[in-house]
């Protein structure tokens, strides 16, 4: 594996989830697997959990991490071939990506979508960039349009909460925002669950369809409480519109899940990415309750990322 942007199948995928499922229970045990290596983890949009749990799969690893800031600390980048650059950029992407792939034997960047170009964003141009120009192995930490690593720690999560034979019914159910949010999460989710094998049904309003390419083989029912039915783990996520691109067509409170969403399917498990807007997104309720596995997926972060690095330095 050189880089880890996306599903790629599910033979990969089950040997992630496997190391990330060892590396849990014995987290240092290759702890000279990185020695002298560095990894750079560059950050164009903030962080919590991508932050650190990054940082603390690559020491479990041995290597040396460096976060840097690049929205707020790095020169403003020009990321078009051929700019003349006398506005606002100071540093093209082809010159600053190939110097940090000069320092760092990984990149692992973050790079989220405008929102307002749907071509350059479905490009995923800016994260395309980095890879293009660094000439190291890049690791996602959020892109346009993915997000992997979160995805990952998903169907690690996914994995332990399941003990029956057949799969799971996993249900990702749109949740009302205030503001216009990304579809990397839930396109990612799609990918990862159908591609893991997973029965997977999405609901939302009308108009906030996902890119197809993505939700390819999951059923679509825009009814919430009939998608519910008999669910074994519901995933809440909000999303923009994506033909309307990135524009907000519903906030109706009533998609916020509470208990009394759960009356056909009483032992469902739920899950968030975080951060998460209580009392808009997700009820205190269903957040502090039983049902809730946010703080078990936010923990196996670590280990997916420490499974990516782990399989990149072979
Ligand atoms: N990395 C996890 C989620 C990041 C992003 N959330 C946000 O931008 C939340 C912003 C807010 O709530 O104001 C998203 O959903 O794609
Ligand atoms: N879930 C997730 O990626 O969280 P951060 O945005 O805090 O990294």
């Amino acid at each position: 594996m050189k880089h880890f942007t996306q599903f790629e199948n599910k033979s990969l995928a089950d040997s992630l989830i496997e190391k990330a499922l060892f590396y849990k229970s014995n987290p240092s045990i290759d702890n000279a697997l990185g020695e002298g290596k560095r990894i750079g983890c560059i950050f164009l949009n903030p962080s919590l959990r991508t932050r650190a749990s990054t940082q603390i799969a690559a020491i479990n690893l041995g290597l040396e991490p460096i976060v840097m800031n690049m929205d707020k600390e790095g020169w403003a980048l020009e990321m078009k071939e051929g700019a003349i650059m006398n506005k606002g950029t100071v540093e093209h992407i082809k010159d600053a990506a190939a110097v940090l792939g000069s320092y760092f034997d990984i990149l692992a960047i973050r790079a989220f979508p405008s929102l307002t170009n749907k071509i350059e964003d479905l490009a995923d141009f800016t994260f395309n960039q980095f890879v293009k120009y660094s000439g190291v192995p890049v690791i996602s930490l959020e892109s346009a349009i993915r997000h992997p690593l979160q995805s990952l720690a998903d169907m690690i999560t996914i994995e332990e909460n399941w003990a029956k034979k057949e799969s799971p019914k996993v249900v990702l159910t749109w949740a009302p925002h205030i503001k216009a949010i990304p579809h990397a999460v839930a396109n990612s989710f799609a990918e990862w669950a159908i591609g893991c094998g997973h029965d997977l049904t999405i609901t939302h309003p009308q108009g906030y369809e996902l890119d197809e390419s993505f939700t390819h083989g999951a059923k679509i029912e825009l009814n919430q409480s009939k998608a519910l039915e008999g669910a074994d783990f519901v995933y809440v996520k909000n999303w923009s519109a994506f033909n309307d691109y990135g524009k907000i067509v519903s906030t109706d409170p009533s998609w916020m899940l509470t208990e009394k969403h759960f009356e056909q399917a009483k032992e469902a498990k739920v899950m968030h990415c975080l951060p998460v807007r209580r009392n808009v997104e997700l009820s205190d309720e269903i957040l502090d309750g039983k049902r809730s596995l946010v703080q078990e997926q936010a923990k196996n972060r670590i280990y997916a990322a420490q499974s990516v690095i782990s399989k990149i330095l072979g």
